[in-house]
């Protein structure tokens, strides 16, 4: 086997290793995200294993956060007092060395959500992960954007998410049909997904969802990203192969990351 074989063969193993290590230890993921998705992401994380908590209070979200074994900020329907909400988790996941992930939903669409991304994207996420327009958005080139659906392609914002990762000494991963994850050198390619994913309200917020969960039981950012996008990408699938549109597809997705056994995850993870 080359080289090249052997760290494809890592990579894939290392996908099923961190899902079971989600199952084994169940970490408490902290999101302080958005009305829309709160129910879809809190399903996603109890269905992969994981114990989700939505916490935004100012009275105590620093408090949750240390007890929390990773922190997810999603922007998505933000407003000041959230904004402060997120600072101070953010805060405190920093002196209490908890991981956290930033979703910079609709980051390019108003200048209130491009400078709250940025602002937040400098207190050193572990991974930013967003579609391509939000990623260019927060590298700070100008792309059009239509709310918090993406207008580019994945690929498109590669180089943009590159800079932004070593500018910043963070992960960057960037979705879409074949989604990115970069520090900036290393770039890990997941090809697992389905288009009706992007149908469904909430799938990239779900995939930074279950970024932190894996950021808890897997160390190397990179690589957790890469495994839980895998896993998600997997799951849309095979819930796709069962499902009429989007509406079952959200109910069958559930099901799949509740049911994926090492088989599936081995001969399905399509990671490079
Ligand atoms: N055309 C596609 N083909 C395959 N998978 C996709 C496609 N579009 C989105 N996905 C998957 O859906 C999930 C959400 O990604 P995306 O739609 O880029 O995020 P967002 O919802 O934040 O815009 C990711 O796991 C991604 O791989
Ligand atoms: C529709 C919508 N509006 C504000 S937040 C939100 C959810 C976006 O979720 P995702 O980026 O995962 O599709
Ligand atoms: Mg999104």
């Amino acid at each position: 086997m080359t080289r090249q074989e052997e760290l494809a063969v890592d990579l894939i193993s290392g996908v099923w290793e961190s899902l079971k290590a989600v199952r084994e230890r169940s970490p408490l993921v902290h999101n302080i995200t958005n009305y829309v998705v709160m129910n879809n992401t809190a399903n996603a994380l109890l269905a992969v294993g994981a114990s989700p908590a939505m916490v935004h209070a100012r009275e105590e979200v620093a408090d949750f956060t240390a007890i929390s074994q990773a922190l997810v900020v999603n922007i998505g329907t933000l407003s000041p007092e959230w904004v402060e909400g997120m600072q101070l988790a953010v805060h405190s996941a920093r002196r209490a060395r908890v991981p956290w992930v930033l979703d910079p939903v609709g980051a390019g669409a108003t200048r209130y959500r491009t400078s709250t991304a940025a602002e937040l994207a400098r207190q050193a996420p572990a991974v930013i992960r967003g579609n391509a327009s939000e990623v260019l958005a927060v590298a700070g080139e100008a792309g059009a954007t239509r709310g918090v659906d993406s207008t580019q392609s994945s690929e498109a914002s590669l180089e943009a998410a590159r800079r932004l990762a070593s500018n910043l000494g963070t992960v960057v991963a960037v979705t879409g049909k074949t989604d990115y994850v970069t520090d900036g050198s290393r770039v890990v390619a997941v090809d697992n997904g389905h288009p009706l994913m992007a149908r469904v309200t909430g799938m990239g917020c779900t995939a930074s969802a279950l970024v932190g969960a894996f950021l808890a039981v897997e160390p190397d950012a990179v690589l957790a990203a890469a495994r839980a996008l895998s896993v998600l990408g997997m799951a849309g699938e095979l819930a796709a192969e069962q499902s009429k549109g989007p509406g079952s597809l959200q109910l069958h997705l559930l099901d799949v990351l509740y049911t994926l056994d090492e088989d599936t995850v081995r001969a399905r993870a399509r990671v490079r």
